[in-house]
Parts: structure tokens; sequence; C-alpha cells
């Protein structure tokens, strides 16, 4: 986890969330760079100066015409080193003190957990160049990039500002399922691309193997590859030279009228929406006002500036760089990833902009406590202005009430989201199984896409005729002593082979097409538990294909939960309504009454369980009358009620509603 992640977004929470105070941001605001003034002809010579030459912290962009800017990302596979790279690189230029990133305020607390890049981030490097006895200073714009699947297109967004990318593989681990997925999307986005064998530095290192992989997959010259190690610092010093020499500046007309594109957005608290900009063409200074291409609305730019690695103002932007710009929106849902801004009064060819996210992966979220609705509601807003990928619309349950059904790009993006929800702004949520998107035709020759299972009912005038899911084309790269077991998942899980082969004589190399739905819950957990964690995995989305797809209820004592009605395929449904219900039982404690749990397609009942009528008392468990600790077990009962919900006269703990999530 790098720098770059952690400064950023931990500035975002902790402003947001744990009240620090002034933090770095906005004493960076407060350093006001000076702003040189307008200029109508362009600032792509380089014979402008500073104004100011006494402030020493004065970066003069203009400095910087596009021969003499780099713009390149890091791709990788998780845990290959790209972030500490990204760390040792902004050291290297002077953006960051050494050993600066570990102490620098902490990051998002579900990274820490889980040790992943939520967000990707921008930084400016400043590197004086010598070659040929000369010394030249360039600009150099790193873009960092998630490594987990769900983020994919955040790797995609940051590639359109790039020319280049550095390709980190593993020196011991090698070439991954990530590194084919990233190294492609780099490929046919036309980036130079710098192989990079890291870590190096290990016992286990093999970095001869891993170039004969780089060669045979993706026909990558040996000699081209550079070897580092991001821990111990060696073969660091080659890296910068080789991204000056390899890649090229932006193409950009600095005679043109201004085309920014806009990369991401984040809100803060005091300055509102912030935006990542890359200036495509023209030049863009503060006190401008500009329109955007997919809105039509037009803004005032307040503040322009770059993340050096903190927020710099420098009052402009010229062709080629990256940056940020704030200009009075008031919400990130304004800032339209893939969107083209230019200048009021201009006539422009928009840039070809991003697919909006898709929501692979639906859930309900409902307060765990009923009169907490606004509570949840909040804190789904704000988190919602940080994070615009996730899909939100208002839903009703009978079984929990009001709520929300939001869409997520993957599993992982809605554990984290979740995860968030509850640690930062103290909200109990109860989730419901998690969906793909379905689409039903009925016999009137109507579609529908169904997200919500629960909100999804047979109507008897009208049958389902035919039905169809999501799927994805999934790689995996594996061991070949676990290639049995791995086929053995996938024919399990729905999966067609379309490929199969071998990258070295160690390692398998497979295609699939795989159900969304399969891979949704769980895959990746049993792919690694079955190769002993080796097993590495990607996917991307893919066609839908004709589905013998099925509505699955649950009932308490005769009465439908809608919350965790599922759709499953036919001929796993008997498998999957048995496991729901003994896995149900398992939750519901003895009440007043017994308690009929069924499992049901339509008006047939596939599985039944029944819980026996008995008061549960918590105090039978004390002996004697240690009050204190009676008073504990009561305030336990009661905290365990708040999570309860109540269905008929059931009550339903939260965990029942986590447990089937991992049926299916
Ligand atoms: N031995 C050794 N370990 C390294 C080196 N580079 C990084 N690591 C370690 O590898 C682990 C993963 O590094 P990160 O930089 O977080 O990996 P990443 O690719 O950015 O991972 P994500 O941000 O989660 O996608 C960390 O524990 C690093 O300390 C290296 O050159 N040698």
């Amino acid at each position: 986890m790098g720098y770059l992640n952690r400064a950023s977004k931990a500035i975002q929470v902790a402003n947001r969330i744990y009240s620090l105070g002034p933090s770095h941001h906005h004493h960076c605001y407060r350093l006001g760079l000076p702003y040189f003034g307008s200029n109508e002809h362009g600032f792509c010579s380089n014979s402008r100066n500073s104004n100011r030459k006494d402030d020493s912290n004065a970066i003069d962009l203009s400095q910087y015409p596009t021969d003499k800017i780099r713009n390149f990302s890091i791709i990788a596979h998780v845990d290959h080193g790209k972030s500490t790279l990204a760390d040792r690189l902004l050291e290297l230029t002077g953006t960051i003190k050494r050993g600066h990133g570990a102490q620098y305020l902490d990051k998002l607390q579900v990274e820490r957990e889980r040790g992943i890049t939520v967000k990707a981030q921008t930084a400016t490097m400043f590197y004086d160049y010598k070659s040929n006895e000369t010394t030249k200073s360039y600009l150099l714009n790193l873009v960092d990039t998630p490594g987990h699947v769900d983020f994919s297109y955040e790797v995609s967004r940051s590639l359109a500002a790039c020319q280049g990318a550095l390709l980190v593989v593993d020196a011991a681990q090698g070439v991954q399922a990530q590194t084919v997925a990233n190294f492609y999307l780099a490929f046919e986005s036309n980036l130079s691309i710098i192989p990079i064998i890291n870590k190096i530095d290990q016992p286990t290192a093999d970095p001869d193997r891993v170039k004969s992989q780089l060669k045979s997959m993706f026909d990558l010259d040996p000699n081209d590859v550079l070897l580092t190690s991001a821990k111990t610092g060696q073969g660091l010093e080659h890296v910068i030279p080789a991204v000056i020499e390899r890649i090229p500046p932006p193409p950009g007309k600095c005679d043109s009228n201004l085309r920014m594109f806009l990369l991401d957005s984040y809100y803060d608290e005091y300055k509102g929406v912030i935006c990542h900009v890359a200036i495509v063409d023209g030049s863009l200074r503060k006190g401008e006002k500009i329109t955007s291409a997919a809105t039509g609305q037009s803004y005032d730019v307040l503040d322009v500036g770059i993340m050096h690695p903190e927020l710099r103002s420098t009052g402009f932007l010229l062709t080629g760089q990256v940056g940020y710009m704030v200009s009075g929106m008031r919400s990130t849902k304004e800032a339209r990833v893939g969107d083209t801004l230019f200048h009021n009064k201009t006539i422009v060819e928009p840039l070809p902009g991003f697919k909006p996210a898709k929501h692979m992966v639906f859930s309900g979220l409902y307060p765990a406590d009923g009169s907490d609705f606004e509570a949840l509601n909040n804190a789904i807003e704000r988190l919602t202005c940080n994070d615009a990928s996730v899909s939100v619309a208002r839903e009703s349950s009978t079984a929990l009430g009001l709520g929300f059904r939001c869409g997520f790009l993957g599993l992982l993006h809605m554990d984290v989201f979740h995860q968030r929800l509850e640690q930062e702004y103290g909200t109990h949520i109860i989730s419901t199984v998690p969906t793909v998107p379905y689409i039903f035709e009925y016999s009137d020759g109507s579609k529908v896409e169904v997200q919500n299972p629960g909100a999804f009912t047979a109507n008897p005038k009208i049958r389902v005729v035919a039905s169809w899911e999501p799927t994805v084309l999934a790689t995996i790269i594996i061991p070949s002593e676990y290639v049995g077991a791995v086929i053995t998942l996938c024919s399990e899980r729905r999966g067609e082979q379309l490929e199969y082969s071998f990258i070295d004589s160690q390692r398998a190399f497979m295609k699939y097409r795989l159900p969304l739905r399969e891979i949704v819950v769980d895959f990746y957990n049993e792919l690694k538990s079955i190769t002993s964690g080796y097993a590495s995995f990607d996917y991307e989305d893919s066609e839908y294909v004709a589905s013998d797809v099925v509505k699955l209820d649950i009932l308490f004592n005769g009465q439908p939960v809608d919350a965790m009605a599922s759709i499953v395929h036919n001929l796993k449904a008997q498998r999957v309504g048995r496991e729901l219900v003994d896995k149900l039982k398992k939750f519901i404690d003895r009440q007043m009454f017994e308690i009929t749990i069924q499992a049901a397609i339509g008006s047939k009942v596939i599985a039944r369980e029944t819980i026996s009528a008995m008061r549960k008392n918590v105090l039978a468990k004390c002996y004697g009358g240690d009050v204190t600790r009676k008073k504990k077990l009561l305030e336990k009962q009661k905290e365990g009620k708040k999570r309860m919900k109540r269905v008929g006269s059931v009550d339903i703990p939260q965990e029942a509603f986590h447990a089937i999530l991992k049926v299916g």
C-alpha cells in the first residue's frame, strides 16, 4: 500500500470523519502558489518564468512543454509491489521524504485490513535528467492504479491519461492473471510498456524464468526488462531514465482549444468536489469558465494545480499536464468520469469517454434497527460522494422495512462499501444476498431486467418463456499440479473451458466462461483454498447467455421473506434450497412457538425444517446473584435484539441474513 493512496485517501477520510483539524492538504492551499495571470495564446513555449522568484516553493509549469512531460502508470498483479515502487519513485524525485510514506497519515481502515488499494491517485514529480552532458528538467505524472479485479475500471481510467506503463512482475511469482489482464489493457491503449521484474532480493527470485514468460506471453524483449528491488533499492536508478527515454511525450496540441479529460473526482468537506484532470489540448487557468460535454453545465474554475503529492495550487495547467481542478461542483455525481470539459463558447470534439461503470452485483442495505433509516441514508449519501461507482435506489421490503438497493462493481467492492459504512459511519446494516442482474422474457414478448429477486413476482397471466444471465471471461493461472482440481471447481460452477495452455513447464493458463452468479459467491476463496493459495484469477464482463433460472423463496411460518429470495439455476435449486434451510435453522433461536422454515419454487416446497417451541432464558446461565454479570448479560441480549428483524412473529438475527450469502 503506497503513499499515494494512503496520503490522499487518508486526508479525505481524516477531514471528513476524524476531524483531525488542519491537514497537510489545507496547509497546501494556504501556501497559495503564484498565479501567473492569463495568456490568451498558449503556454506551450517555455518562455514564461515565474513572476515571484522570491518564493522558493514556486512551481513554474510553463517550463514544461509537452516534450518535457511523461505521463505513466504502474500496473501489476496484486502484491507485486507497485505501491512500494511508487513510493520509492516519489522519494527518489524528492516528492516525499524517505520513510515519510510509512509514517504518513494512515490509510483507510478497510485498505489496511484487507491489504488492497481501493482508489487510484495521481502524483506529479520533477526530475533532472542528465544525458550527453546536459541536464534537462522533466515533469513526470505517475498515476497509481488499484490491483483488484473489481476496480479494473479504475485501471482503464488512469491509462487514458498515460502514454506508457511500468508492468511490474514479482520475480518469484512470475506472470499472474492480473498481469495478463493489465498488460492487455495497456497494450490495447497503445501504451509503451516498460517491463520491470521486482522483488529480485527474494531468495526464491528467478528473474530469468520471468523474463522468458514475458517473452513467450507478451513478446517483450528480455533486453528491455529492468530488474529492481523496491525493498533494497537495487536497480531503481534505471526506472526514471527508462520512463523518459522510452515513453513518448503526450501528443496534445497546445495551440488548440482546451480539451480536458476528467479522470476522477472526490469530495472534500471544505473545498467541495475536487476533479483530477488531464489537459489533452490547450490550457486551463483559474478564473476561466468551462463547460461539461456530458451535461452542458458551466462552471467557474476556482482553483487549479498539481498533486505534488498533496494539492499545490499553480493557477494553470498546460497541454499534457495532469492535475486537479476545483470548480464549484456540488456533488461528485456532476463530475462524470470520462467527461470532456472545454472553455465556454468554444467548439471542440469530445474525447472518447468511458463506458459508465457497470454494476454487476446488487444487494439490499437495511438499517439493522429500523429507526436508523435516516442515519443510514446520511451515511450512504456521504460515502457515495467519494464513490460515485455505487448505484443507490430506495426500496422497501416487507421483512426489513425501508432501505436501499445498491449496485456494485463486484463482491469486494460491495464488502468494502459495507465495511466503510459500519466503520466510518457507525451504522449497523443488514445486507441481503448479493445478486446479479438477470433478464426475463414473458409470453407477451416483454423483457425485464431483475436486480432484486424479492421484487420479482410471477404474473399468472404472462409466463416467463426465457431467461438470461450475465457471464464473465475468467483467466486462471495455476501451478500445473492443480489443473485437475480447478477443472472440477469450474465445472461445478457451470463453467465452459475456452482455452488451456502452459506458460512454461510449471504453470498452466486457462480461460473459462463462467456465469457471474457462480463467481459472486465465494469462488475466489474456494479457488485459493484448492490450490493452496497459488491460483491467480481475473475476469472481464462478457455477454448474457440463455439460462434456465428460477426464483427460490424462503418462508418462515408460511410467510415469504422477500429479502431472502434468490434466483438460482434450476438444476441447483434443490440443493441450494436444502442448504439454505439447514443453515438458517442454526441461526434461529427457539421461540415461544414452533417455527417452520421452508424453501419453495413458486408453490412447490422443496425443503423444510422446524424449530420446536421453547423459551430461551439467558439468565439461566447465571448461577447465584452476581449482579454485574447479570447486567452485562442483559445488555448483551439487548444489543443482540437490535440486530434482529421480526418477520411476522419470528425474530431473525442479522447473522442469518449474512449466513445465506455463503450458499449457492
Ligand atoms: N522482498 C521484497 N518485498 C517487496 C518488494 N516490493 C514490495 N514488497 C512487499 O510486497 C508487499 C506488497 O507490496 P505493495 O507495494 O503493497 O503491492 P501492490 O502491488 O501495490 O499491492 P496492492 O496495492 O494491494 O495492489 C508488501 O509487503 C511490500 O513490502 C521488494 O522489492 N522486495
